[in-house]
């Protein structure tokens, strides 16, 4: 599987969010965290300014929706043009319907995972969604040391959607770097979010690079 990065904007200069797109036009992804001070003790941004995101993003939209009530709230960013759209699990009342609803619409469905929710009891949910969001942080803040005790969850993850012959993603969120990609790559993560990582380089396009091949070194 392609290594893809998917640089978060919240480490972005969010008065100039379309220049700031276009530092990372050579990402897969861009990965926009929208966080509703529920959920999450923080707030980012909402529809609005996510459908003018997406009109001027050079790259396709991975909305990461750290949100309270995504049954309601997460169809929304579909239809506002996001490529894929990641809910959490825990605060999703019906995850199948919802990741049937999502894809529907023609995005991609994801769900996500905090550090403390293990993924045994959702491993159903493999042949519903695209991709898996394992995070490696606790969801709220960027800049937030890696949590390498993740590394097991996403090898049993991994383990599981080949065991089932499922094509599925899974994506690693927090403290990912030079340091960090490679044993995320190595568990079997491909899909790779970093936010300070790549907006705090002085050559975005570079770094992204430079992940890009670390992690395609650890693939296997
Ligand atoms: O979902 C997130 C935080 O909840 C962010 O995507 C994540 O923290 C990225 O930032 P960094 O790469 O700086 O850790
Ligand atoms: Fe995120």
């Amino acid at each position: 599987m392609k290594p893809l990065i998917a640089p978060s904007i919240l480490a972005a200069d969010f008065m100039n969010l379309e220049s700031e797109l276009g530092r990372i036009a050579s990402a897969d992804y861009v990965h926009v965290d929208v966080m509703d001070y529920h959920f999450v003790p923080n707030l980012t941004l909402g529809i609005p300014v996510f459908e003018q995101l997406t009109k001027v993003s050079p790259v396709p939209v991975d909305a990461h929706l750290m949100i309270e009530d995504p049954d309601r709230w997460a169809p929304a960013y579909a239809e506002a043009g996001a490529a894929s759209v990641t809910f959490h699990v825990e605060a999703a009342k019906d995850p199948v319907r919802l990741a049937r609803e999502l894809r529907r619409l023609g995005a991609r469905a994801s769900v996500a995972l905090k550090p403390g929710t293990p993924v045994e009891a959702h491993l159903g949910l493999l042949r519903e969604v695209d991709m898996v969001l394992i995070m490696t942080v606790e969801p709220g803040f960027g800049g937030q040391s890696f949590m390498a005790d993740m590394l097991p969850k996403i090898r049993r993850t991994r383990q599981a959607a080949r065991e089932a012959d499922l094509d599925i993603w899974i994506q690693v969120d927090g403290g990912i770097s030079r340091a960090t990609i490679d044993r995320t790559a190595d568990a079997g993560a491909n899909v790779f979010v970093a936010g300070s990582a790549v907006y705090g380089a002085d050559d975005a396009a570079a770094e992204i690079s430079t992940l890009r091949d670390l992690a395609a070194a650890h693939t296997h």
